[in-house]
């Protein structure tokens, strides 16, 4: 579905990045310097992985696409006694990791334990990345160097690099993107160059609303309802919550009246379902904006088909 970009020029690096570091250590912030626009979603879903995308930096000569960690922004959960398991298989299917530790804070025992982690992570490179550096004096910051880097040898992870730098001050944030790039397997781009709304996620959404609204009805209705994503987008001020737009068609009034159901009961029911598998799906809170509409006979006309997306 997702158009493949055309450079694929020698020495073109593409692949995946995520960020792990205790809570507030300001990883959102550098990846949406990183990204270069306040993306807090754009979510698509390459091959199989189920990974949210929270943004893609695109360079002449690599696509460096940064996923979530679900679960690691939750203090609790990263304080608790493991990594859940789809943190884990976030941390072995990127190309490469960036360890946030900040520099205005001691090494403490969070950090000793994300450390622990990573290194049974043994294939996946990893770049230790000092932030926020612009609060404490250059001192402190070579400090935390060493620091970060004893950390890294009482661990037993191989740090690849380790990097100051200030997501909020812009500062070495292309560094920190050229670090990560040079760990990238050669490839083509992987999404089309700019492409930070993905259709291809939006397609996914609708088929997860047509399968919620298809659950329980019979006989010819199945093939009557369509849906179209009309937006997707983060909520503004929010990177936590997405608002989902769509609309599902049918052919006949009488086929809308079963779908919404009693006093609504029904269509409520779709979108509650549909919002639970929109969020496992994207990693993020959802809110669903679901209307139905009647578009007469669109099986049978071609404009509508079109609209519908059936080209
Ligand atoms: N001074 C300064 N503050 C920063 C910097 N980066 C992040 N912050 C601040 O630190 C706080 C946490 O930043 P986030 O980017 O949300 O940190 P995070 O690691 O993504 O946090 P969680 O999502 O809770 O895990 C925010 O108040 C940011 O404004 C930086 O480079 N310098």
């Amino acid at each position: 579905m997702t158009t493949l970009g055309e450079t694929t020029a020698a020495g073109h690096r593409s692949g995946f990045a995520c960020f792990i570091g205790r809570p507030n250590v300001g990883k959102s912030t550098l990846m949406n310097a990183l990204v270069g626009t306040k993306v807090a979603i754009t979510s698509s879903r390459p091959q199989t992985t189920r990974r949210a995308i929270r943004g893609i930096v695109h360079r002449p000569d690599a696509q460096l696409v940064v996923v979530d960690t679900p679960g690691l922004h939750k203090p609790r959960t990263l304080l608790g006694e493991r990594l859940d398991s789809l943190v884990r298989s976030t941390l072995t299917e990127v190309d490469v990791i960036g360890f946030c530790v900040p520099a205005d804070q001691a090494v403490g025992p969070g950090d000793r334990f994300i450390a622990r982690e990573l290194a049974n992570v043994k294939k996946t490179p990893v770049v230790a990345i000092v932030t926020k550096t612009d609060l404490v004096p250059p001192r402190r910051v070579a400090e935390q160097l060493t620091a970060v880097a004893e950390l890294g040898e009482a661990a037993g992870v191989g740090f690849a690099d380790i990097v100051p730098c200030s997501g909020q001050g812009g500062f070495q944030v292309d560094l920190v993107g050229d670090l990560l790039i040079r760990r990238l397997p050669e490839g083509p781009a992987l999404y089309p160059e700019g492409d930070l709304t993905d259709e291809p996620e939006q397609v996914l959404v609708g088929e997860l609303i047509r399968e919620a609204a298809l659950e329980g009805v019979r006989d010819e209705l199945p093939h009557s309802i369509a849906v179209v994503v009309d937006e997707m987008a983060p909520r503004e001020g929010r990177d936590d919550l997405i608002d989902v737009y769509a609309h599902l068609f049918v052919e006949r009034p009488s086929q809308k009246a079963i779908v919404i159901g009693t006093k609504g009961a029904r269509l409520r029911e779709v979108g509650t379902q549909a919002r639970t598998h929109i969020e496992a799906l994207l990693g993020t809170k959802v809110y669903l904006d679901l209307r139905i509409k009647v578009a007469k006979d669109w099986q049978r006309d071609p404009k509508q088909l079109r609209r519908l997306g059936f080209d």
